[in-house]
């Protein structure tokens, strides 16, 4: 599988612990741990590809103490020789990839819909929907690439709202169902050639899912990875939250109801996207300019 895609000439390889689903037949990640990463990595590693081996720290292997995370990042290094480690989540995590990058191991983060929180987030839910999460996701994209993190996955999040953080920060964001303006794409192997069963998100298949598309040669398939080529159809694009559907969210928390001045003004905006049949594009770049404010 190395080989294939390293000779395809992919970037890098990322041996992600979703192995743990479509290799290992687990339900989710959290059953991969430090020995199975370090057993798939130094796979990956015995055909010295030209591409970085990054490699996913699995979880509880950063969450415990910074002494613990170093030690675990270590041996994905020095046993499962990789290059470079990733690990999920925003400013909560800070102190632990301060530590791996004072062990001199390259580190990359991981945002958005980390599914290692399947758990925490109640399900795999696209991240960032609303203004307010997709502000602190641009603040935890800020922080992690502050730290000096070389790049960062960005999962399941709005198109719009990924382009925001791919503008902001200097290091390359790579978008998996984060639509097309990424700076790079990541998908997972056996998605890509249509190998996973079971029930697959959107996002995972996109573009891929065609049999047509399914039986291109692997050198074919990887170029369309790279952003210029990744125009997902605009179904798969996941869009924020628009003005009408944040205030149905926010109904439940007022029970009696918004002030009348305020339904007033989400009236207005309802009626004039009814009226224009609002073209959804130009809603949500609106509600970028909402996050920058
Ligand atoms: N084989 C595989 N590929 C993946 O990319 C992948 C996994 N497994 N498992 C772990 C996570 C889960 N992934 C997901 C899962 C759901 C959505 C998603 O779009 N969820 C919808 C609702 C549920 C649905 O339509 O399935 C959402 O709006 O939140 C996105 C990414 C991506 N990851
Ligand atoms: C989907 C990618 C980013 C990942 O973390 C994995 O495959 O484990
Ligand atoms: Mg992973």
């Amino acid at each position: 599988m190395a080989r294939i895609v390293d000779q395809a000439g992919i970037d890098m390889i990322l041996v992600g612990d979703s192995l743990a689903t479509t290799v290992l037949g687990q339900p989710d990640t959290l059953a991969a741990t430090v020995e199975t990463m370090i057993y798939h990595s130094a796979a990956v590693a015995q055909v010295q590809p030209k591409a970085l081996i990054v490699t996913d720290m699995p979880w509880l292997s950063y969450h415990i103490s910074p002494e613990e995370t170093i030690r675990n990042a270590g041996r994905l290094v020095r046993e499962g020789k990789a290059e470079a480690v990733k690990l999920e989540g925003g400013r909560k995590r800070l102190p632990m990839i301060e530590a791996i990058l004072a062990a001199e191991i390259p580190v990359m983060g991981h945002l958005g819909l980390t599914p290692q929180s399947v758990h925490a987030m109640g399900g795999y839910k696209v991240q960032g929907k609303d203004l307010a999460a997709a502000r602190e996701l641009l603040e935890d994209a800020k922080a992690l690439a502050q730290a000096g993190v070389f790049a960062v996955v960005l999962e399941g999040i709005p198109d719009i709202l990924a382009k925001r953080i791919s503008e902001e920060i200097a290091i390359p964001t790579i978008g998996i169902g984060a639509g097309p303006h990424c700076d790079g794409q990541v998908l997972v192997f056996h998605d890509l050639l249509g190998l996973t069963s079971g029930h697959l998100p959107n996002l995972c298949v996109s573009m891929h899912s065609s049999p047509r598309s399914r039986h291109r040669h692997y050198n074919n398939t990887v170029p369309m990875c790279r952003p210029e080529h990744f125009l997902p159809p605009k179904k798969h694009i996941i869009p924020m939250l628009t003005s009408h559907r944040l205030y149905k969210m926010r109904e439940p928390t007022h029970p009696t109801g918004p002030k009348p001045e305020q339904k007033r003004r989400y009236e207005i905006i309802l009626t004039r996207e009814t009226k224009d049949k609002q073209d959804p594009w130009q809603l949500f770049y609106m509600t970028q300019m909402q996050i920058s404010n």
